[in-house]
């Protein structure tokens, strides 16, 4: 029977992991992880992660060729093949800070599998890194070999956060880079055996390991362009008078450009879109490509103009103070279905808002209060650092409370800002919610979710991202 380990049991390596326990049941999986409370909450009935369709399948295969533990090394030196997914965030200090990424976790998996592996492996590159990142774990991994065979293969993970199961079990297409030795094309062959018991052969693309490596960077670079573009778009619409949800149709039926990913917001967020562009950005600039990387900053530099614009809007159209008033936040995760709040935009915006003295009342469905309270307390990048780099009890922000229903955020709140594109705010009693608000009641969809007229003919002063302008809004520019 073939082994796999996966070192990381995250939001990468819970999923991925789960979907080849059941697609392969002649293969079993093992996920580890040093988080303890992480392992013990893939052991029980409460998953660490809110993903649709995955408790069903971690149900159906836990215990029989699924298994979570934090017996790291057990697991590792019993493995034949083994994924490294584990978190490789911003650095936050030291050479490259703000931009580079950390390899600290990896490093330290490289080398304990150095440490405890008796037999070959192949070990799977599964977190995303900086290109070239294998030839580093092939040298650690050589100098340590005790006369062991380690194959090295990139295979970054493609999954988008909600969707993951879906993605997992239909993908674009699955990369596998290696070597182009005759040792490195055996053991390509073998991960490929592995997808080849659900994905059809023509999406299983081979390459080398650096195309491999760089090709996730660029897809994630590409994906997020689109939404700086058309989120770039979004102010000139709202200058202008054109309705972006009209232009990204119009732009979008062109079939060379096509329509998905093409939703103006509040602007990005997640682990990984920022994460990923900083970290290219960085390799450009050590590779003597200023230009290059001058480029693709620009993603970045969009995206926090996005949501610095719609604070402005929310500040100035409330009388260019928003102190001591009440503004109901709805929704704190990065996008819907997801219970994950890295890098989400709501964060920038609510501490923004703090900053401007408002007291806010936050609702989200699946984020949790103590992760709120954190993520308002934390600095930048340190979420994605270990958990005794983080605040470890959180004192209550002042000015926030968090509550279970969206009636209970609006109640008495002069605004409500709609920052995750949750179905449910979609189907909301509008006009029981402006019954209880103060007035001048005003809502700032940063999610091009609600049906603006009707919200007009109910009496709210509605903001709308490049829709547009409410007459009230449009006399009260949002200067920075
Ligand atoms: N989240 C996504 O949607 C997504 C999608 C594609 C790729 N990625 C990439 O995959 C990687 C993992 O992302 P994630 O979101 O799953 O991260 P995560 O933080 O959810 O999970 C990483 C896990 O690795 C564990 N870990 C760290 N060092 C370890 C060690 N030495 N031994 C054992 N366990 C260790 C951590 O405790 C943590 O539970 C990152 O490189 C990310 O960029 C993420
Ligand atoms: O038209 C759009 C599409 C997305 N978003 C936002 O963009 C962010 C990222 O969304 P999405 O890409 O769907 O989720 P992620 O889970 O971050 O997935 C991305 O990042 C993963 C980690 O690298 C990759 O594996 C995926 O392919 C890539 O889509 C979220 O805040 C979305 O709300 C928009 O604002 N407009």
């Amino acid at each position: 029977m073939v082994k796999i380990c996966c070192i990381g049991a995250g939001y990468v390596g819970g999923p991925t992991m789960a979907v080849i326990a059941l697609k392969c049941p002649s293969i079993q999986v093992v996920v580890v992880d040093i988080s303890v409370s992480r392992i013990t909450a893939w052991n029980s009935e409460q998953l660490p992660i809110y993903e649709p369709g995955l408790e069903d399948i971690v149900k159906q295969c836990r215990g029989k060729n699924l298994f979570f533990s934090t017996d790291v090394e057990k697991n590792v030196a019993e493995a034949d093949i083994i994924f490294v997914s584990v978190n490789t965030p911003t650095k936050t200090q030291g050479l490259g800070a703000g931009k580079a990424a950390d390899l600290t976790y990896w490093e330290s998996s490289a080398r304990m599998i150095a440490d405890v592996s008796t037999s070959n492996k192949i070990v799977v590159e599964k977190s995303t890194v900086p290109v070239k990142t294998a030839e580093a774990i092939e040298k650690i991994l050589s100098f340590n070999s005790k006369g062991i065979n380690y194959q090295i293969l990139s295979n970054p993970e493609f999954l988008a956060e909600g969707t993951a199961i879906q993605d997992l079990f239909n993908p674009d297409r699955v990369l596998i880079g290696g070597r182009e030795t005759p040792d490195g094309q055996k053991a390509i062959q073998t991960l490929k055996d592995v997808y080849a018991h659900w994905v059809p052969e023509d999406r299983i693309i081979t390459t080398n390991l650096w195309s491999a490596e760089l090709s996730k960077l660029a897809a994630n670079a590409f994906l997020a362009q689109r939404i700086s573009s058309v989120n770039a778009m979004s102010a000139l619409c709202e200058a202008t008078g054109a309705d972006v949800s009209q232009v990204s149709h119009a732009v979008g039926k062109d079939t060379r450009i096509g329509s998905k990913f093409l939703n103006a917001s509040v602007g990005f967020g997640g682990s990984c879109f920022q994460k990923d562009i900083l970290n290219l950005v960085y390799i450009c600039e050590c590779n003597g490509l200023p230009e290059v990387a001058n480029y693709w900053k620009q993603v970045i530099k969009v995206n926090d103009y996005q949501k610095k614009r719609f604070v402005n809007r929310v500040v100035s159209s409330m009388f260019n103070t928003v102190s001591g008033k009440k503004i109901a936040i709805l929704g704190f995760a990065f996008k819907k279905d997801t219970g994950d709040t890295r890098e989400t935009p709501a964060i920038d915006v609510c501490k923004e808002l703090l900053r401007d003295r408002a007291r806010l009342s936050i609702y989200d469905p699946q984020v949790t209060v103590d992760q709120i309270q954190r993520d308002l307390l934390m600095d930048k990048f340190d979420w994605d650092h270990a958990v005794h780099l983080q605040p470890m009890s959180p004192s209550t922000v002042k000015k926030v409370s968090i509550v279970w229903d969206a009636y209970e955020a609006a109640r008495d709140a002069h605004a409500i800002c709609i920052l995750t594109e949750w179905d449910e705010f979609k189907t909301l009693d509008y006009q029981r919610i402006f019954d209880n608000m103060q007035k001048p009641a005003f809502v700032f969809d940063g999610r091009n979710m609600v049906n603006v007229k009707k919200l007009r003919e109910i009496g709210f002063i509605v903001y709308s991202i490049g829709k547009p302008l409410d007459p009230w809004i449009k006399d009260m520019p949002a200067v920075a």
